[in-house]
């Protein structure tokens, strides 16, 4: 199976520094691969990067096998405090608004019910987001991206915020969601706990370079 992306000697800098140099690594479809390195070794920066060539087609140093409309992106920080006034479902459904069956309702309410089944959000879809838990609100942000139908799903730090078991929930979470919508998830992470129970791959960033190690994290999900 072709690599949903291909990155072939990319140079990036910021204003003072250079983040890499003659980067090149593949991303292996449908399978979790966490990008790792230390803090400010430009994680972020190089998906955000990625993000913006695909969005503009620039295909030098990148190759996609993915279209922009079908990669989910799931921000570090959001700004949404105890005030935020919209409850779990309706946070969840505007994930749904750009997709073309959104007319029909019955359509669209089955697929919600489906996704916050599967977040396990159901129970909880009527409180205000901005009260739920660390892990709920992670969940929350999960399934919002989950209604856009995307094959490629990143996420930055998720995880942080978490204590273990939300941790593990999240993670164990997103590889049932990875098989059954075959997807493929790139995971921005520090914690070694997950990526050697989670990872299939990992894309560790040092050095100005990156190498993908294969890991096949074999957690039972
Ligand atoms: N817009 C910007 N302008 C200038 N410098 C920036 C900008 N964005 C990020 N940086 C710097 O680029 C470097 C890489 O940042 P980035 O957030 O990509 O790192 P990271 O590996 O994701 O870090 P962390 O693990 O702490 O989240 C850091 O030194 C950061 O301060």
């Amino acid at each position: 199976m072709k690599p949903i992306i291909s990155v072939h000697n990319l140079d990036l800098a910021i204003p003072d520094r250079k983040l890499f140099s003659n980067l090149s690594f593949e991303i292996p479809q449908g399978a979790l691969t966490c990008i790792t390195g230390e803090n400010g070794v430009g994680k972020t920066t190089l998906v955000k990067h990625l993000l913006q060539d695909l969005a503009h087609n620039y295909t030098v140093h990148t190759v996609f096998n993915v279209a922009r409309d079908e990669v989910q992106y799931v921000p570090q920080l959001r700004n949404i405090d105890d005030d935020y006034p919209l409850c779990i479902r309706d946070f969840v459904a505007f994930g749904l608004k750009k997709r073309a069956f959104f007319w029909n309702r019955q359509v669209r309410d089955q697929k919600l019910a489906q996704i916050l089944a599967e977040t396990k959000l159901t129970r909880i879809k009527d409180q205000p987001l901005g009260r739920a838990s660390g892990g709920e609100k992670q969940r929350a942000y999960l399934a919002q991206a989950l209604c856009a139908d995307p094959k490629l799903l990143i996420l930055d730090e998720a995880t942080a915020s978490l204590d273990t078991t939300n941790k593990h929930e999240l993670l164990q979470m997103l590889k049932q969601v990875m098989q059954k919508h075959e997807l493929t998830i790139l995971f921005i992470t520090h914690d070694p706990e997950l990526i050697e129970r989670y990872a299939d791959y990992e894309l560790h960033l040092a050095d100005q370079t990156g190498t993908l190690i294969k890991r096949g994290g074999k957690a039972d999900v």
